[in-house]
């Protein structure tokens, strides 16, 4: 090692000595009165400079790349020096241009990368810094605001996260210099230096100490085609300039003693014992988490040797930051971020190559300054000028700056060269496999129970398999990631996990902005359905009052307890999934209030949200102590996501797209790489390479009819169907059947969210069984009210194209029955039904709407309970769906109970409360119209559309008067 530091010493001295000789023979060359040329000398001289920069640039650092030969295999290094081109003082004699980079400063380009020479020269020193260094272990972000693709041949390395795609604009020129700000506070020695990741230009400018780099540099800069040639011996005195031997020195002793590993108190905080909360996340073989219970799993503090190895393989890593040009929007902030990076980035291992700088003053309205510590290169027609390196010369003379040699800049590395060593690159970094869609599937559909919680596996950890929780304690996911990072990916696979694992009575999706996978999901804009899940808080917050609970479970008992078994009535977990909310809430920020109240009321009340963003910091106040993610302990972030995290927290630098950190403790976290016990690194599926098994599921989810609670799981073949006489339901609905018809019941009542229109009160004719509507109770307006809601199914229908059959069974509703079938027969085919019309219609296989005002008034001979039963199971299949008036509760409750059951929607109108209760297991005092969604649990309040002015009405009689029509038998 002391005898490599010699040579290596010796020869960069010898490379500076022959610096300043070569300074003088150009400088002989431009004398009036040229001296002859040594050529033998020159030659030697320059024989002795190449065999020095082989040993600062050995291996791909300095190679000439263009040969097309691999050069030979040699071990990962610290690039400390990379090659730039050819120094060529003579045409006979050459020797290669390195410039110092690790631990010293980084390179500029005068000219941006629409020039060809610059975009070849930011591709081969990019080659030469990844193929020289272990994968990962230098960090490329890019930049490339002409759009000029000057970065596509590194394609390959997006996929596997050592490269994102590049930025183009000035938000993700911002977002790069945001991630190298955090890389650099984190590792700086002293973090408060840059507390502020987008300073104020002009402040900042103002309390630069004048012994910044730029500073003293700014007052001798001159531009390098106007200096003089050297003309001078080599300074030998200047102990004060760091030269090439000296930059390497140092180098070497801050590898042993990097500012990060000096600080005691570093910004890595010590690993927390794991506390409930962060038990969300966990890893498995092949037992199902919630049949283990909660996990225990506790973290010891780790030692401070260990500690000091995790920080240690971390310090190895770089951050390359490469701009080929800088985007039309960047401003003049922008670019002192730039010259702050620049400025402290060698001591922490970030390091700028930068085309176009500096940029033009005109332009940017700052003075055209070098950038602090950097070699700059200035382009000329045939060649380049080198200028000197940071606090170093490559002159002789004092006065003197830069290599005073003509450089050949290297040109574009061969191709295939260049696609080889991505593809090593990548491969080597993709260590493991991706997991497929089926992976993160149960065997058997809709087998887990949700009471306790939801639980899914959203992919492996190595040979694990990591589960991540939904429960009271844990009951938010906030997902963050660069665009196309993978996250509707993430979501899709994770919610696909969660469909199949339960059912509609057990889970229900709300979903905003992207298609819902679950039959009983509620998919919308997000005013609909935050206004909906807002109603559903708040009814669930009021029964969990009512029953004193304060845990899901508690009030899901509560309210299940003493219901009948088969009831269909159930209390589902319910998950809102909102894709990117960061401009949702930009849009439309007084959706920010009911968000806010739904995250926390809803940990008590079975109500998740999970939220994903590209940007999930974009908006501070959501973060701060009062704000919606306070509370969010688990936090998944994908590549470009480690905003999710705390600031501290390292592990998502360098994801490669298909892996995600899950994080369980709010974010916490150091540096990569450490075990965490509350963080896995996830590998998960992409469903868009496995839309196979995605089809399938959701088929077998078409399938499966909805059980109820209580029950077993529908399809075990071990048991008989409870109903084998009867034909199944079909499993494939016809085309006409697989669609949504909505029935617009009313206006929703005022609510916390100010909508305008508001979105109408709708129940969802979908072709699963039950899908029907009963209009319940005695109020005036409740005929009328049947009347609206069939005129909107109809309206919905093109003309022509649907059927509607209309009986009425109560004398006083003969006039809705007319005045609708009038309005009706206008559009679609309709047909009027007396009682015996009736009995037949309910073998209808064809699709079609019946429409009965006072189906409670049916007798046992008109409405044969088992007939009635299985058109209401069977029809929705068929295309089938009744829409019906009871003028009270008693039939529903009674002999007919069991047919009515299978009835999923219910309007009750000015119901008592014994009654509503009765119903649907909900005793709140209800004046008014309530709209109740058997399927889903969810009750919802309206008012009632009508057809005529209130007084036309005919009155009618109480519900819980018996009605004289109906006979018993
Ligand atoms: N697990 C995975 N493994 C490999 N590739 C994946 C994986 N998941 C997603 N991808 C790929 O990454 C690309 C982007 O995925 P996706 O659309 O999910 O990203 P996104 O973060 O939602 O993007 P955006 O924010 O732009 O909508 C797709 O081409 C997809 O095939």
């Amino acid at each position: 090692m002391a005898d490599d530091e010699t040579d290596v010493s010796r020869a960069a001295a010898l490379h500076r000595q022959a610096a300043a000789v070569l300074a003088a023979a150009d400088a002989g060359l431009h004398a009036l009165t040229p001296a002859p040329a040594d050529l033998r000398a020159q030659r030697g001289l320059a024989e002795r400079l190449a065999a020095a920069a082989a040993m600062l640039a050995p291996g791909w650092l300095g190679a000439n790349l263009a040969t097309g030969q691999v050069p030979p295999e040699s071990p990962a290094r610290r690039p400390t020096f990379v090659r730039v081109g050819t120094a060529r003082p003579l045409p006979e004699a050459g020797f290669p241009a390195v410039v110092p980079l690790a631990g010293t400063g980084h390179l500029t380009v005068d000219a941006d990368g629409r020039d060809p020479r610059t975009a070849a020269l930011l591709r081969a020193v990019l080659l030469r810094l990844l193929a020289s260094t272990e994968p990962g272990s230098v960090l490329v972000r890019a930049v490339d605001g002409a759009d000029d693709a000057v970065f596509a041949p590194f394609a390959a390395l997006a996929e596997a996260g050592l490269m994102p795609p590049p930025a183009t604009d000035p938000e993700g020129l911002r977002a790069v210099l945001t991630e190298a700000e955090q890389w650099l506070r984190l590792r700086s020695p002293d973090p408060r230096l840059l507390e502020n990741p987008a300073p104020d230009a002009h402040a900042r400018d103002k309390r630069t100490p004048d012994n910044r780099p730029w500073d003293t540099r700014a007052a001798d800069t001159r531009a390098p085609d106007t200096r003089a040639p050297d003309t001078r011996a080599p300074d030998t005195r200047a102990p004060d300039t760091r030269t090439a031997e000296a930059h390497l020195l140092e180098t070497r002793a801050n590898d042993s003693q990097h500012p990060a590993t000096r600080t005691t108190n570093s910004p890595q905080p010590a690993a927390r014992t794991t506390d409930s909360p962060h038990l969300a996340v966990g890893t498995t073989d092949n037992q199902h988490p919630a049949a283990r219970g909660p996990e225990t799993r506790h973290t010891e503090p780790r030692k401070p040797e260990q500690r000091k190895r995790e920080q240690k393989r971390d310090d190895k890593r770089l951050l390359l930051l490469v701009v080929s040009s800088f985007p039309a929007g960047a401003d003049p902030v922008d670019l002192l971020r730039f010259r702050e990076l620049a400025a402290r980035g060698p001591e922490a291992g970030l390091h700028l190559l930068v085309a176009g700088w500096p940029p033009p003053a005109l332009a940017t309205g700052l003075p055209a300054q070098p950038l602090p510590l950097s070699t700059p290169i200035t382009l000329r027609e045939a060649y380049a000028i080198v200028g000197d390196p940071p606090g170093a010369s490559f002159a002789a003379q004092p006065n003197d700056v830069g290599l005073n040699s003509p450089v050949l800049l290297d040109g574009d590395p061969p191709a295939e060269m260049l696609a080889a060593v991505c593809r090593r690159l990548a491969s080597g970094f993709l260590a493991f496999e991706r997991p497929s869609l089926r992976d993160v599937l149960p065997a058997e559909l809709w087998t887990e129970d949700a009471t306790d919680g939801l639980v899914t596996v959203v992919g492996r950890d190595g040979e694990r398999t990591v589960t991540v929780q939904l429960t009271d304690l844990a009951p938010h996911w906030l997902i963050g990631g660069r665009g196309s990072a993978g996250k509707s990916a993430f979501l899709t696979a994770a919610l696909a996990g969660l469909t199949a694992r339960y059912s509609p009575d057990e889970l229900t999706l709300f979903v905003v902005g992207r298609s819902a996978p679950h039959p009983r999901s509620v998919a919308g804009d997000a005013e609909q359905v935050l206004g909906r899940l807002t109603e559903e808080l708040d009814r669930r917050a009021a029964l969990a009052a009512r029953h004193g609970t304060t845990r899901f479970a508690d009030l899901r008992a509560a309210l299940t307890d003493g219901t009948k078994p088969g009831s269909r009535e159930t209390y589902p977990r319910i998950v809102c999934v909102i894709d990117e909310f960061v401009p949702l809430l930009q849009g439309r920020p007084e959706l920010l209030e009911p968000l806010t109240a739904i995250s926390r009321g809803a940990r008590s009340c079975g109500i998740h949200l999970v939220m994903s963003s590209r940007s999930p910091r974009a908006i501070p106040a959501l973060h701060e102590r009062d704000g919606l993610f306070a509370q969010w302990t688990v936090r998944i972030a994908l590549p470009g996501g480690g905003d999710v995290l705390e600031p501290t927290n390292e592990s998502a630098q360098s994801l490669p797209v298909g892996t995600a950190v899950v994080n369980t403790a709010g974010g916490l976290g150091g540096p990569r790489n450490a075990t965490r016990g509350h963080e896995r690194l996830v590998r998960f599926p992409d469903p868009s390479a496995d839309r196979r098994a995605l089809s399938e599921l959701h088929s077998r989810l078409d399938a499966t009819p909805p059980r109820p609670r209580g029950t077993d799981p529908a399809p075990r073949t071990t048991e008989p169907e409870p109903k084998a006489a009867e034909p199944a339901p079909r499993t494939t609905p016809e085309p006409h059947a697989a669609r949504t018809t909505d029935v617009l019941l009313g206006r929703p009542l005022p609510g916390r969210i100010a909508i305008s229109p508001p979105p109408p009160v709708a129940f969802p004719l979908d072709a699963s069984p039950g899908r029907h509507l009963a209009i319940v109770g005695a109020a005036p307006q409740a005929p009328d009210l049947l009347h609206a809601a069939t005129r909107s199914v109809s309206a919905h229908h093109a003309p022509g194209t649907a059927r509607f059959l209309v009986c009425t069974l109560v004398p006083d509703a003969d006039r809705h029955a007319a005045a609708l079938a009038t309005a009706l027969a206008r559009r679609h085919e309709v047909e009027h039904l007396d009682a015996a019309g009736l009995t037949k219609a309910l073998e209808l296989e064809e699709p079609a709407y019946l429409v009965v005002f006072g189906l409670d008034a049916g007798d046992r001979v008109t409405l044969p309970p088992d007939r009635l039963s299985r058109l209401l199971r069977t029809g929705p299949a068929n295309g089938v769906h009744v829409l019906s008036w009871w003028r009270g509760t008693h039939r529903l409750t009674g002999d007919l109970s069991g047919a009515a059951a299978e009835i999923s929607g219910l309007a009750l109108l000015d119901l008592p409360a014994e009654e509503v209760d009765q119903l649907i297991g909900d005793g709140a005092e209800r004046a008014g119209a309530l709209l109740h969604d058997r399927r889903s649990g969810i009750s919802t309040p309206f008012i009632p559309f009508r057809t005529e002015p209130k007084q036309h009405v005919l009155p009618a009689p109480r519900s819980t008067a018996r009605p004289a029509e109906a006979r018993e038998t």
